[in-house]
């Protein structure tokens, strides 16, 4: 045996089996640190948390958010928490008593308090936002609504969290912050596919908010957003007045067609409440509101029949007047002389659009005709089936339902112009991955800077990945290293008889 074959042999690193061993821990260890340098994230995730109080015209909810600390920045990592509903009506209905508005969140704020670990409280944000009802009391009476808002401020800043102010929202920002929830939540800011409308029905306004490529003919339905690297140009416009509550009243005003020697005798005839409906109601209670106008105080003293008839086709027909579509300045129009470009793309329609529809059980899989056919059904079934079929239904939604669903499929059709397809495209929603849909997380997200213009830097890999490839290249090297052991103790091969 020559010289060269000796070190062959005593040299372990000429054996295949051991170089490929080392090489293998080698390449396991270089991608492992390169990874985990990349990756930079600690297992264990630090939560924040932020509140957002929506004070809508009806009710008040309290949403709490959480978010991992290291990834405020990445789309879709902001979850609702914890929400809280607060007994009775929206913070408006205190306008005569506003102290009561402030004690009205104790409940819920309390909640707040022990569902926030308590290291986290001095950091978290609190923010109230205001809509409709607020802004209908602030054009009745301006003094009120700041009593209403002083109430809350008073008492939100009586907890450990950081307030960060309570203010009545424009109709614009209500509008763009649920598109930016609907589209954060559903991650449509990083998706080739683009995103979605968002369509929100709440009970004193409601708003249609989508991405236009058309020219925008009023600027203040226009907003531009750059966000995560794209720009996107927004219509967004919020009908005071059309949110499901208002709306009625403005139709039953053109139902009952006030006139100036009104008595206690009026019997309205109603083609959207059911055969069988049959309630005296206080013009009063049913006109306090600054979108009808039309009644005086003498003649809102007087009490009316309110009787129900059930027809759908006469339904419809009636609410098609609330819109008016008789002038428009620009090249299209929605209703009231309101600018809207086509509607594009998929819509998600939120709050009462969903409370309505998911009660009548119509989704998009029903075409338009369809979901007519459901309503017609419902509209003509009698009002004393109806209470014995639902027993837990409050009746005054019961009620309304007709209404209601006629409302929400004229207010696409005949309002925004939708045609059967634009309705196939129209989910109704209420949450998004356990996230509430409406305007409070996208408010949130901004205030916060967590929508950032610029997409951020991201990880290499996501979290899973991250783990279950470190876990098969620890595996690689275990084996690798089994493997060297067992093949550097054993003598092998001929080769190293011959020499012995
Ligand atoms: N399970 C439910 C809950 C609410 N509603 C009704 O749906 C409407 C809208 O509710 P919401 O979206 O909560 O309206 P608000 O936010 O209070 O009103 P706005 O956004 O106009 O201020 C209200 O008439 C409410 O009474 C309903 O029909 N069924
Ligand atoms: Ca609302």
């Amino acid at each position: 045996m020559d010289e060269q074959q000796e070190m062959k042999v005593k040299n372990p690193w000429h054996r295949p089996h051991i170089f490929l061993a080392t090489t293998g821990i080698a390449v396991a260890i270089i991608i492992m640190v390169s990874i985990a340098v990349v990756q930079n994230k600690p297992l264990h995730q630090k939560y924040k948390y932020g509140i957002v109080l929506d004070a809508g015209s009806s009710h008040t909810s309290v949403y709490i958010y959480e978010w991992p600390a290291e990834k405020e920045n990445n789309t879709g990592m902001v979850r609702q928490k914890h929400a809280c509903s607060v007994k009775g009506k929206g913070i408006s209905s205190y306008s005569k008593t506003p102290e009561k508005a402030g004690e009205s969140l104790k409940e819920c704020m309390d909640e707040a308090k022990k569902t926030i670990p308590k290291h986290r409280h001095h950091e978290t944000p609190v923010y109230l936002g205001a809509t409709a009802g607020m802004r209908l009391l602030k054009m009745e009476n301006d003094v009120d609504s700041i009593n209403v808002l002083a109430s809350v401020e008073k008492s939100l800043q009586t907890y450990p969290f950081s307030y960060q102010g309570a203010r009545i929202i424009t109709g614009q920002e209500e509008g763009a912050f649920g598109w930016i929830t609907v589209n954060y939540l559903s991650e449509n800011f990083r998706k080739a596919t683009g995103t979605e409308g968002a369509l929100d029905l709440g009970g004193a306004s409601t708003q249609i908010t989508f991405v236009s490529g058309q020219k925008m003919e009023s600027p203040d339905d226009s907003i531009d957003f750059r966000l995560y690297g794209n720009d996107y140009r927004l219509y967004t416009h919020s009908f005071l007045c059309y949110g499901k509550d208002q709306v009625l009243k403005l139709y039953l005003e053109q139902q009952i067609q006030p006139k100036p020697n009104m008595t206690d005798n009026i019997i309205l005839e109603d083609p959207c409440f059911h055969p069988g409906y049959n309630v005296a109601k206080n013009f009063q209670s049913v006109f306090d509101s600054p979108c009808v106008k039309k009644f005086t105080n003498s003649q809102k003293e007087h009490n009316f029949r309110h009787r129900g008839i059930g027809n759908w086709t006469k339904c419809n027909e009636a609410i098609k007047k609330v819109f008016n579509t008789s002038h428009c300045r620009y090249s299209r129009c929605s209703f009231n002389d309101v600018f809207q470009p086509p509607v594009q793309g998929k819509f998600g329609a939120f709050s009462a659009y969903f409370f309505v529809m998911n009660f009548l059980k119509v989704t998009n899989y029903h075409s338009l005709v369809e979901a007519k056919k459901i309503l017609d059904a419902y509209c003509t079934t009698p009002w004393d089936t109806l209470k014995q079929k639902h027993p837990d239904v409050k009746e005054k939604y019961l009620a309304e339902y007709c209404f209601s669903g006629t409302y929400i499929i004229s207010l696409l059709e005949d309002g925004y112009k939708f045609t059967a397809d634009d309705w196939k495209n129209t989910k109704f929603i209420k949450t998004i991955k356990d996230s509430e849909a409406g305007w409070t997380l996208g408010y949130m997200l901004n205030l916060t800077n967590m929508i950032p213009a610029e997409a951020p830097d991201t990880p290499l890999l996501p979290h899973g990945g991250y783990v279950s490839l470190m876990t098969v290249l620890s595996l690689l090297i275990i084996v690798c290293i089994i493997l060297g052991c067992i093949f550097f103790r054993r003598p092998s091969g001929p080769a190293h008889k011959e020499i012995i």
